[in-house]
């Protein structure tokens, strides 16, 4: 098939690269002109295992990337991967995905036939039939369901950070909610692969598959906060969550899945996901009273951590390192990342701190410049550096590196304090640490 993806980041490059290695031509329309030059060099603008390699060999083939929208009129169908942001109040904020309806639309003025719009960013229920459908309809002059007028569906996105590429082609499942039988049926050849190696396919209503995304991810985000809340009780009483947790998913009901107390969820989807379905709900005049409650047990657990290191440090005017800065290990993404949330309650303190990622450095000037010349923030390029003279250090994000941290790399602390966040595989005896404290063990 012909393919237009519009917006290239962490999920639209992503499934544009894996299309075009399944044999698809697919073309992505980006307004970021750094990103559209990387992948014509066949580059991968983002950091995700398995994704530079792909982008490396069909770019210039059947991969190429464009700020012209005019591109969409050689496709068959077009994904719509935009952000989907928070408004302050943390209502989805659906400018982005309007803005970019009303480009699709006038460029798809030119096409002769029809077209088929697929809305894979993460919408509340209505947003396929009642925003991005009309904007598009109007500014085309197609009308929705006619002969060569327009096709719409929703196809929600269930990929993880780190895992990405893995994610999208072998998918436990692909839900579409399409607005005709031929939508529908164009996806189901689409996903052919995926459904004949590990995926469900579930064909719904659109609404329906707009819902079924937040309630995938307002379920993961509430199983992380019930595990931390189960965390920090069991830390008040001196047990092992992590002992306790692992018996606990030997029960089928509940697997063993998403079990690991610590720092929190954070990233660039539940945070907004879980809040947009808040707001979402009070619009529609149901109070979310577990939901409330999931995002204040995340909230409370970088003070948590902090505090820990408190009981051993005296934070103010101490010089403290922080391991990891991404918002879980693979990836560089720092979007919402409980890091940064550790970082300035330390600075808040009275700290100073150096802090080390393996990858996520670049991305943090990009996504959240307010921290490359911070007071009292400085990098460094390996643990090594970040650790030397530090009176206490914090594990922020498991990166497998941390593992193997021992007596050689600690030997470099003025005091040999480690609180982890994470609960890396770290062996004590080979550290040879004065403290070693986890959050919930
Ligand atoms: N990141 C994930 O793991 C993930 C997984 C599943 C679903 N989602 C959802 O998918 C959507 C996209 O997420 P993302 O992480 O890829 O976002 P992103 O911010 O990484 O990428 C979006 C891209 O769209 C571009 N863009 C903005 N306005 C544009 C316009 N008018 N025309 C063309 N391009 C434009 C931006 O420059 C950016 O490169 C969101 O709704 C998100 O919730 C994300
Ligand atoms: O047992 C666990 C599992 C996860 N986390 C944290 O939860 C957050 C999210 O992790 P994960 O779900 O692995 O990463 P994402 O890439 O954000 O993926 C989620 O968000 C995506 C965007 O919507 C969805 O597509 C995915 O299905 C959904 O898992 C991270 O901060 C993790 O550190 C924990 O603290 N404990």
């Amino acid at each position: 098939m012909h393919i237009s993806i519009v917006g290239s980041g962490y999920v639209g490059t992503t499934i544009a690269a894996c299309l075009a290695d399944l044999g698809h031509e697919v073309t992505n329309i980006e307004i970021d002109e750094t990103i559209v030059e990387k992948i014509n060099a066949g580059e991968a603008p983002i950091h995700e295992p398995g994704l530079e390699e792909r982008i490396a060999e069909h770019a210039g083939t059947r991969l190429r990337a464009t700020t012209d929208y005019d591109a969409v009129c050689d496709t068959d169908l077009t994904f719509l991967c935009l952000p989907t942001p928070q408004h302050d109040d943390g209502s989805l904020d659906l400018s982005i995905m309007q803005a970019a309806s009303e480009s699709l639309g006038d460029a798809l003025a030119a096409k002769a036939g029809s077209h088929l719009v697929v809305v894979k960013s993460t919408v509340l229920p209505g947003t396929t039939t009642d925003v991005v459908g009309p904007i598009v309809s109007e500014r085309s002059g197609k009308a929705i369901g006619a002969p060569d007028g327009l096709e719409l569906a929703m196809n929600p996105e269930f990929l993880r950070m780190g895992t990405a590429v893995e994610d999208f082609l072998e998918p436990e499942k692909i839900v579409v909610g399409a607005t005709s039988e031929d939508a529908a049926t164009t996806l189901r050849v689409l996903y052919e692969p995926m459904v004949e190696t590990s995926a469900s396919f579930v064909e719904t209503g659109v609404r329906e598959a707009e819902l079924i995304k937040y309630a995938n991810n307002a379920f993961l985000a509430s199983k992380v906060s019930l595990v931390n809340e189960l965390g920090n009780i069991a830390k008040a009483y001196g047990v092992d969550a992590y002992e306790v947790l692992e018996a606990v998913g030997l029960d089928d009901r509940i697997s063993d899945r998403f079990m690991r107390s610590g720092l929190g969820w954070g990233g660039s989807c539940f945070p907004k996901d879980v809040n947009a379905l808040r707001a979402g709900a009070r619009q529609q005049g149901y109070e979310p009273a577990l939901l409330d409650a999931v995002v204040k047990v995340n909230d409370g657990q970088p003070r948590r951590l902090v505090d820990l290191l408190a009981q051993h440090v005296d934070i103010e005017g101490s010089q403290i390192a922080v391991l990891g800065l991404s918002f879980k290990p693979g990836t560089d993404d720092v979007r919402d990342s409980r890091a940064l949330v550790v970082i300035d309650s330390l600075l808040e303190r009275g700290a100073t701190v150096v802090a080390y990622d393996p990858v996520a450095r670049d991305a943090l000037d990009r996504q959240y410049p307010r921290y490359t010349d911070l007071e009292g923030l400085t990098f460094a390029d390996e643990v090594e550096g970040a650790l030397e003279g530090a009176d206490g250090a914090i594990v922020a994000t498991d990166w497998p590196e941390f593992d193997d941290m021992d007596a050689s790399v600690f030997e470099r602390m003025a005091h040999k304090v480690l609180v982890d966040g994470r609960r890396i595989d770290i062996e004590p005896e080979r550290a040879n640490l004065d403290v070693y404290e986890g959050l919930t063990w």
